[in-house]
């Protein structure tokens, strides 16, 4: 049986995006940079030109992470913040937020080490991400980050899948459709 794929073109780079089923209705293209530095590299600046004036840069983990290292590195900035789906051990008086998600029924939650969120406090934030979808993920991101007294100024991640496209809030550089069976 030949794979379904979504031919995918971002950033001047095409990927073949395998058609993966999340239930009985609903099949997605699955988009993963982790370990593809080329579309990260390649994304980084194009993200930098729309993106408006800001201090700092937030992602969460995991998949967020390279491309806002590679974001963080056009703009020159030495430093981005990771928001933790867990509280670490070497955290020091974590910020927490607990995360409402549709998806699941364990409670998740989004935080900061105390010394991350007091450099949040009173910046503009750019909160950068691979996929906006549904817009749980960047609503929970947003949420921590007004808790640790930080302006969202910024939403941006490379793709916006399926009615994201419609929002005129956030900064994407391409389309990613959904599958309906
Ligand atoms: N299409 C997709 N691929 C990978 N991760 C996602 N998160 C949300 N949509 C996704």
């Amino acid at each position: 049986m030949t794979k379904e794929t979504y031919t995918l073109q971002v950033a001047g780079v095409t990927r073949e995006l395998p058609i993966i089923a999340l239930n009985d209705a609903l099949c997605i293209a699955s988009f993963v940079i982790l370990g593809d530095a080329e579309i990260v590299k390649k994304s980084a600046p194009l993200l930098v030109e729309r993106l408006p004036e800001i201090d700092v840069i937030v992602t969460a983990e995991a998949k967020g992470i390279p491309l806002a290292h590679e974001v963080a590195n056009e703009l020159g900035f030495g430093t981005y913040y990771v928001a933790r789906k867990s509280v670490k051990a070497y955290m020091d008086s974590p910020v927490i937020k607990k995360v409402n998600s549709i998806t699941t029924t364990d409670e998740q939650i989004l935080c900061f080490d105390a010394k991350d969120a007091a450099a949040i406090k009173g910046k503009r934030v750019a909160l950068i991400d691979d996929v906006i979808s549904t817009g749980e993920s960047i609503e929970a991101l947003a949420q921590l980050v007004a808790l640790a007294g930080g302006e969202v100024v910024a939403k941006a991640a490379i793709l916006a899948e399926g009615d994201a496209k419609l929002r005129e809030d956030i900064i994407f550089l391409e389309e990613l459709p959904l599958f309906t069976k």
